[in-house]
């Protein structure tokens, strides 16, 4: 496959060329030379940036296929410009064993045109506190260990997860919740808690945790990932112990960064997710944290549920919102096109330190490099339209708003996984 014309952005940013073989970027330079049988691509006036990474989505298979499925999901990422997404364990068997481990992952690898990675679970069952066999799992394939969907409740459980996870050298990725102080709500406490009359959700049920969780990575050395960091408070400590040494990672979510309560127009379940839309000043100090470096990067945490399970109000309805098909449109309009942050900045959220941080082969456009590259179009205006999704998930409070930023085309080792559909 040979790119023409690309005028590749981020680290690398250079214009010319770029010349794949057998997956991997060999070739970058003007005028490159490709045999007859290749693929021609003409990138002039796309914009070439690094296919993007998510180490936060849900795939529902197997278990919820009505949610979605590897391949639903994976079509979706890749029409969002993601070229490396990883999966979370809240499945239905839950890979908390080798031998349902392995067939996910073979299924992963079969179903996607993207690569897909894979969290396993911390827990047996998510639930309990029995812990389950990272070394086998590591060597099946789990990516690093998560919970998603529940905190771990327990310190001991915790602590001693770290201390396998550490002994193994493979990440805890931690949902952050103390389901005893989070008491039932549904949306964050504050005017539209009051407003709706709905149960409130308290910031230090996710704070408390993290605090705890902190001071139990700085005892086990483990490398602790902190999932959908939402809260001013918890940015403080990851500032904190980031400061101490700590080996803490931590991401944020789109909705988190472009949306709080204070924008809930109405009890409209397309805006009920966990952790839920927090105050406004919480929102800022996420902003603060991504551009000081105490957040690392942005995930999706792409939830998708069928239309009946987002039914009703916040009190009925599933917590979560899709995100891989809105992700990149909606941050490089909030923060690239108004001026507040770079390209640059933006592609080593979305692209560069998921993969560093996760010791993912992907994240920069190189020679030697997979072949892991999104063309965009920054300059042509469109409206977020749900008909245009991959994803069986529809749930989305983004639906209608004008953004640029459209994905064109994606290209995952080598391979074409989306093409824009040319009129
Ligand atoms: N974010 C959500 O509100 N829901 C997620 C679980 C999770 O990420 O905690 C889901 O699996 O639906
Ligand atoms: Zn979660
Ligand atoms: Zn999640």
């Amino acid at each position: 496959m040979l790119i023409k014309n690309a005028a590749v952005k981020g680290p690398q940013a250079f214009t010319g060329d770029i010349l794949i073989e057998e997956g991997k970027v060999t070739a970058l330079g003007r005028h490159l030379f490709a045999p007859a049988e290749a693929t021609i691509i003409d990138a002039a006036g796309k914009a070439v940036i690094p296919g993007l990474v998510d180490v936060h989505v849900h795939f529902r298979e197997p278990g919820f296929e009505q949610k979605e499925t590897i391949k639903t999901g994976a079509a979706a990422a890749a029409h969002g410009g993601f070229t490396t997404v990883v999966a979370m364990p809240n499945l239905n068997p839950v890979p908390d064993n080798v031998a349902d481990l392995k067939r996910l992952v073979a299924k992963n690898h079969s179903d996607a045109k993207i690569h897909v990675e894979q969290f396993a679970a911390i827990t047996s069952g998510l639930h309990s506190n029995e812990l389950t066999d990272y070394a086998a799992m590591k060597a099946a394939g789990a990516l690093g260990f998560s919970n998603d969907g529940v905190g771990i409740q327990d310190a001991a459980t915790m602590y001693h997860a770290m201390q396998g996870a550490a002994a193994v050298n493979a990440p805890i990725v931690a949902h952050i919740e103390d389901n005893g102080l989070m008491a039932g709500g549904v949306i964050s406490t504050g005017s539209k808690a009051q407003a709706f009359n709905l149960p409130g959700i308290n910031h230090v049920s996710e704070s408390a945790q993290l605090a705890r969780d902190l001071t139990l990575a700085e005892a086990t050395g483990v490398h602790y990932h902190a999932c959908h960091v939402s809260t001013k408070q918890s940015v403080e400590l990851i500032r904190d112990a980031k400061a101490r040494g700590v080996h803490v990672t931590a991401e944020v979510t789109p909705h988190h960064l472009l949306l709080d309560y204070e924008h809930i127009p109405a009890n409209d379940p397309n805006y009920k997710m966990n952790p839920p839309l927090r105050a406004e000043m919480d929102r800022l100090a996420l902003i603060e944290g991504l551009a000081d470096g105490t957040l690392d990067m942005i995930a999706t945490d792409h939830a998708p549920h069928t239309a009946e399970d987002k039914a009703g109000d916040f009190k009925s309805a599933a917590f979560g919102i899709v995100g891989s098909e809105t992700a990149f449109s909606l941050l490089y309009t909030s923060f690239v096109r108004s001026g507040k942050f770079t390209l640059n900045q933006l592609l080593n959220w979305m692209s560069t330190n998921p993969a560093n941080a996760f010791g993912l082969d992907a994240g920069t456009i190189g020679i030697g490099q997979p072949a892991d590259l999104t063309l965009v179009d920054l300059d042509t205006p469109f409206t977020i339209d749900a008909n245009t999704w991959y994803s069986k998930g529809k749930n989305s409070p983004f639906i209608g708003r004008q953004v640029f930023g459209k994905v064109m085309t994606t290209i995952a080792g080598g391979e074409i996984a989306y093409e824009e559909e040319k009129l």
